[in-house]
């Protein structure tokens, strides 16, 4: 057992239903050597209940659970920061060139592990990741996910129309390969497998079809693609699917919408679709810096949430301008400030919900993550900012726990995250000299600063 005593910020009361930030200044949470936490409350007590256990001291900072990216490319870490060119071209000029590099299972792995580590060392402990074209490059994947220890939901990203030609399957073939990486990883640890269409612009309906028979004979898998991203791309779908009554139609009529399905973007929804995301219990992944870079355009937040539509956030890397889920945050904050048709007016609460709680939601975890309440795992970030930094001077100076949360979406970035923990076990840790943060490691039981001796 070890108990962390800090400064604990959660959501476990949704701030779009009336809920508040929970903020505890001095707190204490025991988690027991399986990961689970078994105890929050004042540190006195739990140090009367729990004399002989480790009490790390975390007070020099922010306590969080860790972040949840519902829709982040596991092969475009090299493509983040193309700017300028609207999806469609952007796709053909920058993202698919790169995954085509994929192909070659050395450079793959490669990928693989930068990817994780930038998932890790931005305080993302689960993620929904859009992979590979190649077999080979999302098994890789998932060894370095099973590796370092986190949460991770992916599969092989199926296409057979429109992409060059090395990206390109057959319906047949998609889901031979897509049942053999699920049968090797589906329910290992922490993984689980996602049928993953590129999106229906590059999918015959034969494509959809053998996508949606792989989900019904997995059992518990997810469906994971885009939709509604620009308008170039719904005008090109509907060219595509005439007999199809919308573009989320051509999902449904395969047999692909369920509630273990994310959606990502959906900027241009009509309201029949918003119907039918939520009758069907199907999340939506909304990506703010993706939006802004490819010029998709305003997420209409509102119109998902009066529809009953469960929203949560993506990074969406590489159109997505980095890992960073409090980046992901502000920028949907500002960017229902500035959104035509009036946007939700977002507080700290509604970010750290969104960044948290919404997705673990979304990724049918809410059981076991997204709060630090007692009965979850131990999924948590330490924030500690460097002595003298803004982010730091913030915290000293801010108003309350409201204000010290505004803070932390407005300057805090991946350098600010100093400890990562899955299951109770740290994957990664930042060096307070050097800033860098370590390889994350295979999920050893591993604390920082252990000391019995302080009395809190
Ligand atoms: N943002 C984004 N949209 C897509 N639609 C199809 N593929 C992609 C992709 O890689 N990124
Ligand atoms: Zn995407």
């Amino acid at each position: 057992m070890t108990i962390y005593r800090a400064r604990v910020f959660d959501t476990p009361q949704n701030p779009f239903l009336g809920g508040r930030l929970r903020g505890d200044a001095d707190c204490a949470i025991a988690v027991d050597t399986d990961g689970t936490i078994v105890f929050r409350g004042a540190p006195d007590e739990a140090r009367r209940r729990l004399p002989d256990d480790d009490l790390v001291d975390l007070r020099d900072g922010l306590l969080l659970p860790g972040m949840v990216d519902t829709h982040v490319h596991f092969p475009q870490i090299r493509a983040i920061g193309y700017l300028g060119t609207p999806l469609l071209e952007w796709l053909d000029q920058c993202a698919l060139p790169e995954e085509a590099r994929l192909a070659n299972t050395g450079y793959a792995r490669e990928v693989a592990s930068e990817f994780v580590t930038g998932l890790a060392s931005s305080g993302t402990t689960t993620a929904l990741v859009f992979g590979s074209h190649f077999a080979t490059a999302v098994d890789a994947l998932f060894t370095e996910a099973d590796r370092v220890g986190l949460r991770v939901t992916s599969g092989l990203v199926t296409a057979d129309r429109i992409l060059p030609e090395p990206l390109l399957t057959t319906p047949d073939r998609a889901f031979a390969e897509g049942e053999a990486l699920a049968r090797a990883w589906h329910g290992t640890g922490r993984l689980r497998y996602a049928v993953t269409p590129r999106f229906s612009l590059s999918s015959s309906e034969a494509l959809l079809q053998s996508d949606a028979a792989l989900l019904a004979a997995l059992g518990g898998a997810f469906f994971t693609s885009h939709i509604n991203e620009n308008l170039a791309e719904v005008a090109a779908v509907a060219d595509l699917f005439p007999e199809a009554r919308d573009y989320l139609d051509t999902y449904d009529r395969a047999g692909l919408l369920q509630p273990r399905a994310v959606l990502a973007h959906n900027v241009h929804p009509t309201d029949a679709e918003l119907v039918r995301l939520a009758e069907t219990g199907t999340a939506v992944a909304h990506c703010p810096t993706s939006n802004s870079t490819l010029a998709s355009g305003f997420f209409p937040l509102r119109r998902h949430h009066a529809h009953g539509v469960r929203v949560a956030l993506g990074s969406d890397v590489g159109a997505g301008t980095g890992f960073s889920l409090f980046k992901e945050g502000v920028q949907a904050y500002f960017m229902q400030q500035l959104a035509p048709e009036g946007g939700v007016a977002l507080s700290a609460a509604h970010l750290l919900h969104l960044a948290t709680s919404a997705g673990a939601d979304a990724l049918d975890l809410a059981d076991q993550i997204g709060d630090l309440s007692v009965g979850k795992r131990f999924d948590a970030i330490w924030v500690r900012p460097a002595p003298g930094e803004p982010l730091d001077i913030g915290f000293r100076h801010a108003s309350g726990d409201d204000d010290a949360l505004a803070k932390l979406f407005a300057l805090g970035t991946p350098a600010d995250v100093a400890t990562v923990w899955v299951d109770g076990r740290v994957v990664t840790r930042r060096d307070r000299e050097s800033g860098r943060a370590d390889r994350p490691r295979a999920g050893r039981a591993d604390h920082p600063r252990p000391s019995r001796s302080m009395t809190p």
